[in-house]
């Protein structure tokens, strides 16, 4: 029964004969749409192993439905045909000419926060990603701490007093901020929202705390990628490298990281940053954010 219906509905929907009484010949070949079928002289073809169409089923109705359709036009021998010819040919048998509209929209613009512990490298990684991938917006962060050597205002951080980020907090300016080692950090929401307006994708860096706070405020409408080394003396020689810290500093910074790695769950990524291989983390980050514009759900974050 049921493949009876089905037999009828292929032959109502996707039969594009002219006339049945007529065979295709090699010189006008004709076409069907969707599945091929077989059109055997098979009396009972609903039983038939091969999906067949009897001749009685190429009745009155599909005769009907073919008076609305354009006429089948004999599409061109592919080898000798023009390729505007054959075109034409097949939007004419189709019904329609081929649309030059995107199959899918534009992915829209997405939020990457980036996190990991004190020293990984999070700021070599994105500054990277900056050289090397147009499209995206790094958010400048806010802080109250004072400028390292080689630091610029405006391109690292933006250098603010106490007292001014007492206040951005006063009139809700910040996306999410926090204390760090005695310094606040905050993410000014203008920023974000002027350059996804833009159309650009905005990359966060935050702390692990940052992360967290992100995660409750913007939920899975962002992505979260989180930053390793390959293992913890790694990171340890990484610190001590930099030479940014005072020993007591460095002290709390390996104690807070060794805690922060158990954070890794609550994100969607981990990404190692492997001593000397920082080309090939920078190269997964890329393919993260390829992965998720690829996405069919996608992200859609809201500031
Ligand atoms: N793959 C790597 N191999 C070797 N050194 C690296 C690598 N990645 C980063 N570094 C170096 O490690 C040090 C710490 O990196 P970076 O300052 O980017 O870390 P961070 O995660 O931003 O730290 P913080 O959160 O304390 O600001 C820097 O001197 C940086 O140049």
């Amino acid at each position: 029964m049921i493949f009876r219906r089905l037999c009828s509905s292929l032959t109502r929907s996707n039969l594009h004969y002219p006339s049945f009484s007529k065979k295709p010949t090699s010189q006008v070949p004709l076409f069907t749409l969707g599945p091929i079928l077989h059109i055997q002289n098979c009396h009972n073809p609903c039983k038939s192993q091969k999906l067949c169409v009897a001749p009685r089923f190429l009745s009155s109705s599909v005769q009907m439905e073919d008076a609305r359709r354009p006429l089948a036009v004999p599409i061109p021998a592919l080898e000798k045909a023009d390729k505007s010819e054959l075109l034409r040919a097949l939007e004419t048998s189709l019904g329609s000419p081929f649309s030059v509209d995107p199959i899918h929209p534009n992915p829209s613009p997405m939020i990457i926060v980036i996190s990991g512990p004190s020293g990984v490298g999070k700021d070599a990684v994105i500054k990277r990603l900056r050289e090397i991938r147009a499209g995206l917006h790094f958010v400048v962060t806010a802080t109250s701490r004072s400028m390292r050597p080689g630091e610029v205002n405006g391109r690292d951080y933006f250098f603010v007093s106490k007292e001014e980020f007492l206040s951005m907090i006063e009139k809700d300016e910040l996306l999410e901020y926090a204390l760090v080692y005695g310094d606040y950090k905050g993410i000014p929401k203008q920023q974000i929202r002027e350059f996804m307006a833009k159309g650009n994708d905005i990359v966060l860096r935050v702390d692990i705390q940052g992360a967290k706070t992100l995660r409750r405020i913007l939920g899975n409408s962002a992505v979260f990628i989180f930053l390793v080394a390959e293992n913890e003396l790694a990171l340890v020689q990484r610190l001590i490298d930099r030479k940014t810290e005072t020993k007591e500093a460095l002290l709390v910074r390996i104690a807070t990281a060794r805690e922060e790695v158990k954070h890794v769950k609550s994100f969607d990524y981990v990404v190692v940053n492997e001593e000397g291989k920082l080309e090939n983390a920078v190269k997964m980050v890329e393919s993260i954010i390829d992965a998720e514009k690829a996405k069919v759900q996608q992200r859609r974050a809201v500031i």
